[in-house]
């Protein structure tokens, strides 16, 4: 069993406190991807995890056993790095058979294994040559097939195709993607910046800043339903703009009142007690299209970038503040210098307590499944499926903050 716990487990250098309290459950067989901003502990909690780090805190355990003091080589996990860090006067072969020589396998075994790896990284036919006679992204497959030879239980990637470049990062994550489904019962924990990586790869992502958990969900959980206004702005790209109002009208949906006088419509219901509450109109830069009829937000634009199958238009990039970004289908560089009038659909809309939280109330099911129930600029009904996850965040009739980030 693969199944890792984590129980209040802190991390500190001296006087620095980086990661504290840190409760994470993993089931046997699932991806796990660490983001977070730089500096946030995602690689110093991987490292814990595989023992090159001691825990300050707290317990680890790994398929029921407590791990905190069992060296990394006992642990039943092996980690793949960023640097792929071979011996260059090694073949593919004995790199990959390094680990099992030492460990004191036959040489028939050490065959088998490294045969098999080869295999499902497609590098049989590089067997035999040096590291250097390699590309990149072979190399990389190389430091993976190192890992997969001692068929540990459970997989640790720090980054592993940040090296990369832009087509071998899309080939190799593709090839990690193949390799996981092909071995469902390993677990696997990957840190990375890429936000393509994460979304693609995780059955689970666990967003880490302020030396805490800020969200752990599914990919599409926390695209739809960022719990903080910081998850919010983090997954998504360009991230999420926030639109500054008051709450005007309350009931089974809401009614904002944006600063400068517009209005928006939000699929989400509020009680009497959350009049004129301050708050954040969160809208993605995605979700907003062009509208003759009434906008949630009106300017000029600033700044169009044609990416070919998208369009970004820029608002306010003079300004103090963040620019607001809207993301068209299509190629408009005619926008540039015009006046337009952007909405979204109430569904997709999320409203955030100013400065920090998502304002749940009865639970609305993911924004997605929403959006696809409802036709496109109509509300619909007023969802009310119970929120499994963050149920302990709902308070009936109150809007309050969920804390800060953790
Ligand atoms: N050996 C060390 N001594 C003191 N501080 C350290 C040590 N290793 C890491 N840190 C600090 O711990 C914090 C977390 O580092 P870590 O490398 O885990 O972050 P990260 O989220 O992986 O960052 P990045 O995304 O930039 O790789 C950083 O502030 C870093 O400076």
């Amino acid at each position: 069993m693969a199944d890792l716990k984590l129980r209040h487990v802190a991390k500190s250098y001296g006087d620095v406190q980086v990661l504290r309290d840190i409760d994470l459950d993993i089931t046997s067989g699932e991806f796990i991807v660490f983001v977070g901003p730089s500096g946030c502990g995602k690689s110093t909690l991987l490292r814990m995890i595989a023992g090159l780090e001691q825990i300050s805190d707290g317990e680890l355990q790994i398929g029921g056993r407590v791990m905190n003091d069992i060296p990394p080589s006992q642990r039943g996990i092996a980690m793949v790095f960023q640097s792929y860090a071979l011996y260059p006067h090694m073949t593919v072969r004995d790199n990959m058979a390094f680990a099992l020589k030492i460990a004191g396998q036959s040489k028939e075994q050490i065959t088998a294994a490294t045969d098999r790896a080869g295999k499902m990284l497609q590098l049989t036919p590089y067997l035999d040559r040096l590291p250097k006679a390699l590309s990149g992204g072979q190399r990389q497959r190389v430091a993976i097939g190192r890992a997969i030879v001692r068929d540990p239980q459970v997989y640790l990637f720090d980054e592993p195709l940040s090296n990369l470049d832009a087509a071998l990062r899309v080939a190799t994550r593709i090839e990690i993607a193949q390799l996981k489904a092909s071995m469902p019962d390993r677990t696997m924990i990957y840190v990375t910046h890429d936000q393509t990586e994460a979304m693609t790869l995780a059955d689970r992502i666990v967003v880490l800043a302020g030396g805490g958990i800020a969200q752990i969900g599914a990919p599409l959980e926390l695209y739809e339903r960022p719990s903080t206004e910081f998850v919010a702005q983090f997954i998504g790209s360009p991230a999420m703009n926030l639109l500054p109002g008051r709450v005007k009208t309350v009931g089974a949906t809401t009614l904002v009142a944006l600063d400068g006088g517009l209005e928006a419509e939000v699929a989400i219901p509020t009680r009497a007690g959350d009049q004129d509450m301050p708050v954040n109109l969160g809208v993605r830069p995605e979700d907003m299209r062009v509208t003759e009829g009434t906008p949630v937000f009106e300017s000029t634009v600033d700044l169009t970038e044609a990416l070919g199958e998208v369009t970004l238009l820029y608002f306010g990039t003079n300004a103090d503040t963040v620019p607001i970004i809207a993301k068209l289908p299509g190629i408009h560089p005619d926008l540039k210098g015009r006046r337009v009038r952007l909405t979204a659909d109430p569904h997709a809309l999320h409203l955030f307590h100013k400065g920090q939280s998502l304002l749940y109330r009865d639970g609305p099911p993911p924004a997605y499944q929403a959006r696809t129930a409802a036709p496109s600029g109509s509300m619909g009904s007023t969802p009310t499926a119970p929120d499994e996850r963050g149920g302990d965040r709902i308070e009936e009739g109150l809007i309050k903050p969920v804390g800060p980030v953790r």
